[in-house]
């Protein structure tokens, strides 16, 4: 039979929200973190799992609420994650509580009948009365992390992995929540515990649920087919323009930048060490996709002049935003996810960024979308697929000018530099998660690639 440790790496290594994929690794610790109060029959607790990694030593914490049933339950077979003899409660089927729906009512109830001696404290923001009687379903989309929705009142948002420290995507929206932003979903509350050292561990954010939404993303692609259906106009010319949307977004997005200048201070960058930095990403970037070699001497040009501005402002960011962030709803357009990349270290997605990362990471959606429906509608006659390539071109132009003539009006000659280098940044980036994730995509930012620094 297996053993704990190797059921649980069988489940994690499986998990479509762990990070780590293709990587081997070996489970080297399990720390229950606490239970959560109101209900002792079947417990529903949350443990820490430490992975090592066998290529370089490293070590990542996952999270795993677990609901522990004395006996097999049929209706939850695709949340099993395995049996055995749990030191608090004895031989347990452990289950993804995720998809438990009395497990994720009992979760909401604790933010209303918090017990912090249950080992997790659940911190609810005042301003909403959650609606305790919403029937929990678990959310279907692809995610890194787990959500819940609460029937239309609230969604529950499980990190996955877990970096001890402040968790930006609950410490953001608590700024914005407190300072009446419209672009965010209002924050209601979150899980944390600690360290033994006393550093907080994040566990979870409960906040409003957009019920109106449609993804910005799914948007921006339907624009694109309406356009391509349509051979002869232009992007100006077809009913589903979204260089209204595009503006709006530009809008919500200095607004929200806005508020967080405010709420957490500007501080400097030196231009010089940014812009090393960006070339030693370059450097990383090179040895995982080598096409990029090609392109390296146009791409330390811009990250040169970015090198030669001095020092520029810095500030609380979203940090990995694109059109998949945004959602259109009937009050405007939202903001979501505010983790960051979910790449780099803890540590660095809390410094403060320049705002241009954001302005850089919507730009480079506004070319994926085009090129996106352009490769999956390849058409045996080239003259079609140029003609559509022409037009995608055409799309993601319309939609930058629109998005970046409203978020700055025009750009000073400085801020062309900033964009031009975090467009580059973003787009090595992109090449790098496409390789890892989903090489037939590899083509869409290695195109941009090699289009930077030309005339
Ligand atoms: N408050 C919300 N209301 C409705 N849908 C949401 C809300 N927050 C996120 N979503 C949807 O869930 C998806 C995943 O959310 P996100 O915060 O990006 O999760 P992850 O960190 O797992 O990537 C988003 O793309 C969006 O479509
Ligand atoms: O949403 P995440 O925080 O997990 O972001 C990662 O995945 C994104 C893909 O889902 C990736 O975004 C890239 O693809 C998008 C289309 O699917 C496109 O709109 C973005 O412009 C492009 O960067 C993101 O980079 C990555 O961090």
């Amino acid at each position: 039979m297996a053993t704990r440790t190797e059921t649980l790496q069988a489940y994690i290594r499986s998990a479509r929200w762990f990070g780590g994929k293709g990587r081997d690794f070996t489970v080297t610790d399990v720390r229950r973190l606490g239970t959560v109060p109101g209900r002792d029959d079947p417990p529903v607790v949350v443990d820490l799992v430490e992975l090592t990694y066998a290529d370089d030593g490293s070590t990542d914490l996952y999270q795993l609420p677990l609901v522990l049933a004395t006996d097999p339950d049929g209706g939850l077979d695709h949340a099993f994650v395995g049996w055995w003899e749990d030191a608090d409660h004895g031989w347990v089927h452990a289950y993804d509580a995720i998809h438990h729906r009395p497990s994720m009512s009992l979760v909401l109830d604790a933010f209303v009948n918090p017990d912090d001696s249950s080992g997790l404290r659940f911190v609810r923001v005042p301003g909403h009365d959650l609606d305790l009687d919403a029937i929990p379903a678990p959310f279907s989309g692809e995610q890194s992390n787990s959500s819940v929705l609460f029937g239309e009142d609230a969604v529950l948002k499980f990190f996955r992995k877990i970096t001890p420290g402040e968790n930006p995507d609950i410490t953001t929206h608590q700024v914005l929540t407190e300072a009446g932003s419209t672009h965010v979903a209002a924050l209601y509350g979150w899980v944390e515990t600690a360290t033994d050292d006393g550093v907080p561990l994040h566990l979870a954010m409960l906040q409003q649920f957009l019920r109106t939404a449609s993804d910005g993303w799914e948007i921006a692609l339907a624009s694109v087919r309406d356009l391509f259906s349509e051979g002869d106009l232009h992007a100006d010319e077809v009913g589903g323009d979204f260089a209204a949307e595009a503006a709006r977004l530009g809008t919500a997005l200095a607004e929200v930048h806005e508020q967080l200048r405010e709420a957490f201070g500007v501080g400097s960058a030196v231009a010089e060490v940014v812009a090393q930095q960006m070339a030693d990403r370059l450097q990383q970037a090179i040895a995982v996709v080598p096409q990029l070699e090609e392109h390296a001497d146009r791409l330390r040009g811009a990250y040169a002049r970015l090198g030669g501005l001095g020092d520029f402002p810095v500030q609380r960011i979203h940090g990995d935003l694109h059109l998949g962030q945004t959602l259109r709803t009937i009050k405007g357009w939202k903001i979501v996810d505010f983790e960051g990349e979910p790449a780099k270290p803890l540590t660095e997605r809390l410094l403060p960024d320049s705002p241009w990362r954001d302005v850089a990471g919507m730009l480079r959606s506004f070319d994926y979308a085009p090129h996106a429906v352009a490769r999956s509608a390849a058409d045996d006659d080239p003259h079609v697929t140029s003609q559509r390539e022409h037009r995608a071109d055409e799309w993601a132009a319309r939609n930058k000018e629109a998005f970046l003539t409203a978020y700055a009006g025009g750009l000073n000659s400085e801020e062309g530099v900033l964009v031009a280098a975090y467009v580059a940044d973003k787009a090595v980036y992109e090449c790098v998660y496409e390789a890892r994730n989903r090489p037939s995509w590899l083509q869409i930012p290695l195109a941009a690639v090699a289009r930077i620094g030309t005339p």
